[in-house]
């Protein structure tokens, strides 16, 4: 599996503000470059966090590439796939509707009438067990939050259904999480001109962060979008 990481943060390292509301942090030019992105892609991972926050419909912009997606024998939208613990994903979620297929990764505490919502709603609904390493809920914002799926084995579960080349939108929580288990092949952050502050507000990896074994990247390419710029890394190896 390659797996791809995109996100846009403001020049001090935040996706979003304190109050956790989508924010325009770049413009036409960046949002066409993901649009690209994810139509290389075979889905495209957000965690619960965001679904919530944004709403997200998290398919393609551009006509054209879906046709070019669909001439290739390829769905027309990447698969969307939630990293949501306990099946807290609105059943009116935009995710939700048939524009691509919809996984939901779900730990065994989901309980069993909320996952036959979420499949009555449209999902397809992936156990996977939970991650012993992540999730201190003592330490997870407000959000209600009980437990972190295993990314590892959701990959594993999206790799037996085809995907091979996935696309993590974030939020910050995901993005660390997919540092912390070492699935991350490559990295691009756009960086817009505005500074967004706040210490509560989420940033590229939150998580419980690194304190030793930091990911360490190479620096791949540099692009000027918009009026911000966009960073390309590799994850470097060992
Ligand atoms: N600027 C940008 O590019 C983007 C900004 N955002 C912003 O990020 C914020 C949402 O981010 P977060 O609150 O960090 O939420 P998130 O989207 O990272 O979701 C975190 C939640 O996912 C669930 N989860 C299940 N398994 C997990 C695992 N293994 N690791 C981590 N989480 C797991 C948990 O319930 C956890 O609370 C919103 O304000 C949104 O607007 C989100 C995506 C992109
Ligand atoms: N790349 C990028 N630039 C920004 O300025 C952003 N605010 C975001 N946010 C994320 O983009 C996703 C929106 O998806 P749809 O347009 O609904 O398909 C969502 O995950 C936002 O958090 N991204």
């Amino acid at each position: 599996m390659h797996v791809v990481v995109n996100a846009a943060q403001s020049v001090d390292g935040k996706l979003a503000t304190r109050r956790r509301e989508q924010l325009r942090i770049s413009g036409a030019e960046d949002f066409d470059r993901v649009d690209r992105v994810r139509a290389a892609a075979d889905a495209v991972l957000v965690g619960v966090g965001t679904v919530l926050a944004d709403d997200p419909h998290l398919t393609l912009d551009e006509e054209d590439r879906r046709v070019e997606r669909l001439r290739n024998g390829r769905p027309g939208n990447p698969a969307r796939v939630v990293a949501d613990s306990t099946g807290r994903t609105p059943t009116d979620a935009r995710i939700l509707d048939d524009a691509a297929t919809t996984y939901l990764l779900v730990s065994p505490a989901t309980p069993v009438e909320r996952r036959e919502a979420l499949e009555e709603a449209g999902a397809e609904i992936l156990v996977v067990g939970a991650d012993e390493s992540g999730g201190d809920e003592s330490e997870d914002h407000e959000s209600g939050d009980d437990g972190h799926v295993d990314l590892a084995s959701g990959i594993n579960a999206l790799a037996a259904r085809g995907v091979g080349r996935l696309m993590v939108e974030g939020g910050g929580e995901v993005i660390a999480s997919c540092f912390a288990a070492g699935l991350v092949d490559e990295l691009h952050v756009y960086v817009g001109s505005l500074v967004i502050g706040g210490r509560d507000a989420p940033t590229l990896a939150d998580g419980e962060g690194f304190t030793e074994s930091f990911p360490r990247l190479d620096l791949v390419g540099t692009e000027r979008l918009d009026d911000g710029i966009v960073l390309s890394y590799e994850v470097a190896g060992d």
